[in-house]
């Protein structure tokens, strides 16, 4: 690696003085999921990263999912996974491994690491004080929620006590029936209940990139317009497009600054928050 001298370290950390005054006290939504989230010393690195903003006073709320555990735990027991627009078809045997996955060992292992992080975090999901509220989406696709409400005093209390809160996609129908989510929608709703300053999207590609073979092509921003015509013509494509969507949904309900960048990238996150470049795609309204 790299040699940095001291020069450079302090300029490093005299940029990104700005970045941090403008975050101090904020609310930054952090999702954080899918392959990104499986390799533990990555791991590890991210949530040190979510550390030291929580340190440096940002108020930083983690969402996560965890479909490849999910995946892993249905192939254990003997289920089959089913998507269906990108969604899991979530019957009640699902439902029963989705939350123990999610609210269970993903949701807990990630308050522990924060923990040994020097992280204040409390564990949550989304029944937690009827924080999620849904109805059933559609009867193809059984137990998946559409978000209808977000209670969000748990989390603003939670903010107002020093934790970082962490939150699984998982909803109420307010009826005792636990409903799955996707965890980007889940993390739009809560960003948007909360006006956050920032909501950032960690997953395993540098972004929107126009080909997603070739890392040069990656759009550092994209207007409300652009993503409508990028999926038109089929270039935002696969599990892209429901994350962008939630991208663009987060914007119109109010959320500042919003983005999609590569979790596997070392501090990604704070090279995002606190440098001028940047490093993924920032979603702007136009
Ligand atoms: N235009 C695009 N730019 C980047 N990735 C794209 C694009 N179109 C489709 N994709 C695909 O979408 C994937 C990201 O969605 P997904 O795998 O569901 O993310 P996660 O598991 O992090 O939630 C990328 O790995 C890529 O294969
Ligand atoms: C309805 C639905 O599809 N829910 C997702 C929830 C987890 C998730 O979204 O996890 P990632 O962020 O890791 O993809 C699922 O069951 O996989």
């Amino acid at each position: 690696m790299q040699e940095v001298s001291n020069a450079q370290k302090a300029r490093i950390l005299r940029d990104a003085l700005p970045y941090i005054r403008e975050y101090y006290g904020k609310v930054v939504v952090v999702k954080y999921g899918g392959n990104a989230m499986v390799n533990e010393e990555l791991r590890k690195a991210v949530l040190a990263d979510i550390v030291l903003l929580h340190l440096i006073g940002v108020k930083v709320v983690l969402v996560h999912g965890g479909g490849p555990h999910i995946k892993d735990m249905l192939n254990q027991v003997g289920l089959e996974s089913k998507f269906l627009n990108g969604l899991r078809v979530t019957d009640e045997a699902t439902m029963k491994i989705v939350q123990m996955v999610l609210a269970g060992q993903v949701n807990k292992d990630l308050v522990n690491l924060l923990g040994s992080l020097g992280g204040k975090a409390i564990g949550l999901c989304g029944i937690d004080d009827d924080m999620i509220q849904v109805k059933k989406q559609s009867d193809e696709l059984g137990l998946v929620g559409e978000i209808t409400h977000i209670n969000p005093e748990l989390i603003h209390d939670s903010l107002a006590n020093g934790y970082i809160p962490v939150i699984s996609s998982i909803g109420t129908d307010g009826k005792g029936v636990s409903y799955n989510i996707n965890a980007d929608t889940a993390a739009a709703e809560i960003a948007g209940a909360l006006q956050a300053e920032c909501m950032i999207s960690l997953t395993n590609i540098d972004g929107v990139l126009r080909n997603p073979e070739d890392p040069s092509t990656l759009f550092h921003s994209l207007t409300m317009q652009e993503v409508q015509k990028l999926t038109d013509e089929g270039i935002i494509a696969g599990g892209m497009i429901p994350k962008v969507k939630c991208c663009t949904d987060a914007i119109d309900c109010g959320v500042k600054r919003v983005f999609i960048i590569n979790g596997t990238v070392p501090h990604a996150i704070l090279i995002e928050m606190l440098t001028e470049e940047g490093l993924g795609t920032m979603f702007v309204k136009q």
